[in-house]
């Protein structure tokens, strides 16, 4: 029996991406991406659904105070793990409560540093560069109601050149993200 996930993405998709290639050419890994969410029309992240045969759902605001369009879409396609890969929004209590210790997320620095309203993307990297910090990394952990506060499940490092420019930081983790996160996730 695969282990089915839903995805949401709020942006380019990259880690989806890499994500969905890995699991459709490895079904051994028992792992089948059966749904993409996104907040927003334009995520690449859509595209990236649409082109594998995968099907996806944006949200709006209503949508996603009361959640019942999106709770219902949940248990239609029959989702056991919700992976958040460059999501955007704070995933509300009523899914937390919903999908307990079933909802992933990575973070693209080695928290606790970094974390919380107002460190996402750029702006991660940016802090990280403004602290002439000599390492970053990346994160993946449980959801709680919290951003970036839920149980740490797995962390990789990466040695930062003190002339790294945040967009030279950024690509550094991101290579870390595609080459880890599926992992984690099939290991879950
Ligand atoms: N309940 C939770 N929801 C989410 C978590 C989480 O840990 N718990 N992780 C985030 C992902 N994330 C960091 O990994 C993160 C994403 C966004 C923000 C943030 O400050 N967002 C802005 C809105 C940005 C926008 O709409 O463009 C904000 O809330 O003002 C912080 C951390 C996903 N959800
Ligand atoms: N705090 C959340 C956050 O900053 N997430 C980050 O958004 C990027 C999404 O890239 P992608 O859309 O190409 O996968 C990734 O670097 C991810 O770690």
């Amino acid at each position: 029996m695969s282990k089915r996930i839903a995805i949401f993405v709020s942006g380019g998709g990259s880690n989806a991406r890499v994500m969905i290639d890995r699991f459709q050419a490895h079904p051994e890994d028992g792992v089948e991406v059966v749904l993409l969410v996104s907040n927003k029309a334009s995520a690449g992240g859509l595209t990236i659904a649409a082109e594998r045969g995968i099907p996806s759902l944006v949200v709006n605001r209503n949508d996603w105070a009361t959640g019942e369009d999106l709770l219902a879409a949940l248990e239609a396609y029959r989702v056991d793990l919700i992976v958040l890969a460059g999501f955007l929004w704070l995933i509300p209590a009523y899914l937390v409560q919903a999908y307990p210790n079933r909802i992933v997320n990575i973070h693209p620095a080695l928290l606790p540093r970094y974390g919380g309203k107002g460190m996402y993307g750029k702006h991660v990297h940016e802090a990280v560069k403004a602290a002439e910090d000599t390492e970053s990394g990346i994160t993946v952990h449980y959801v709680n109601e919290n951003y970036d506060e839920g149980n740490i499940i797995f962390q990789a490092a990466v040695r930062l050149d003190p002339d790294d420019s945040p967009e030279q930081i950024a690509e550094r983790v991101l290579r870390l993200e595609h080459g880890n996160y599926w992992r984690v996730v099939r290991g879950l």
